[in-house]
């Protein structure tokens, strides 16, 4: 019955998603470029780049400006919350990875204590830069990385989880439940000490040039970006959309639904009824004024989404 429900409605669910006139731009904000600087002039420390995604955003177009110096230099690429991420897609993604060039690749979940592959980095960045020329580096004793990666994907929080692995140290960088948290440059993090290794923490930087508005819509559901520079209505019709074509219908059972459905104003009077978020507001009738309860649509959106975003929604790649 509940499958038949499903299919039904299926045939109804959108096929595209309406972007209309939105323009990724303004989304960013000015301190990413200013960091961006001072990433570049980094780079020529580093002997190797850990470049950090979300792994339910796995192919986002690499940042022009660092295509070369990622191309001449040792580069990782670590999947972070994979705990949220759909682990059926696992090998999709690293075969479309290894298609477009992409061979070293690691799923990781930061804030698991024991995360078999936050283990394997430092083993594993070893052997990439000794099987390469370090050019003017080839004196150093230290190996010296940088975390590269679009605000809030957890570059502090896998600093902290190498250290914690490698050194049995606890924190060294603020780690925040906002973007842009990391905004100061902190010069050289110990992440182990055989091999001496070390990690220049950057701001988050965001690819100016992302390819189109439904990249930046996906990172904005996964909290890139400020919440209110997207608008949280449009990001929660966004997540209900993208559920549907992915076909992860807990939704319907946590907020009592019945049946999915491709409605976001339907879906958020529901879970603001389900979540008794109400609000009084009074109403001009041509026999006077009453108060009538409506729904309140914004905290039935801050919900939905914040939903997703701990993975209570289900774990899912959106790419
Ligand atoms: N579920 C899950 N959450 C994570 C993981 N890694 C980090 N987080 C959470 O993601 C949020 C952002 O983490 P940070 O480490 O501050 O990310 P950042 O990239 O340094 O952020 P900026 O400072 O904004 O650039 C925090 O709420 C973390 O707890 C992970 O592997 N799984």
């Amino acid at each position: 019955m509940r499958l038949q429900n499903i299919l039904r409605n299926a045939s109804k669910f959108r096929d595209v998603f309406d972007f209309g006139e939105r323009q990724v731009t303004h989304w960013f904000p000015g301190h990413m470029a200013k960091g961006m600087k001072q990433m570049k002039a980094n780079l020529k420390k580093v002997d190797c780049i850990l470049e950090i995604h979300d792994a339910r955003i796995s192919f986002i177009e690499q940042n022009p400006l660092f295509q070369q110096s990622l191309a001449i230099r040792p580069h990782l690429l670590v999947l972070n919350k994979m705990d949220l991420a759909d682990p059926s897609c696992k090998q999709r993604v690293l075969k479309q990875l290894r298609e477009s060039g992409v061979r070293n690749v690691l799923f990781t979940d930061c804030l698991r204590q024991t995360d078999e592959n936050v283990k394997k980095i430092v083993p594993l960045v070893a052997e990439l830069i000794d099987s390469r020329p370090r050019y003017h580096r080839e004196e150093e004793m230290s190996y010296c990385l940088m975390v590269i990666g679009v605000p809030n994907v957890g570059k502090s929080s896998l600093i902290n989880a190498l250290r914690r692995t490698n050194l049995k140290k606890g924190k060294a960088s603020k780690v925040g439940g906002e973007p842009g948290i990391t905004k100061a440059v902190l010069t050289k993090i110990q992440v182990c000490e055989r091999p001496p290794m070390f990690l220049v923490d950057t701001p988050g930087v965001f690819p100016p040039a992302i390819e189109n508005v439904e990249t930046g819509m996906k990172l904005a559901l996964c909290g890139t970006i400020l919440d209110h520079l997207v608008g949280e209505d449009v990001i929660a019709d966004y997540l209900l959309y993208s559920l549907n074509r992915l076909e992860k219908f807990s939704y319907v059972d946590r907020y009592d639904l019945g049946e999915p459905s491709d409605d976001i104003q339907h879906v958020l009077k529901r879970i603001a009824v389900k979540l008794g978020k109400t609000q009084r507001v009074k109403a001009i009738t041509g026999v006077g004024d009453i108060t009538i309860t409506m729904p309140n649509y914004s905290a039935a959106a801050y919900d939905f989404i914040r939903a997703f975003r701990k993975g209570d929604l289900g774990r899912v790649t959106l790419d």
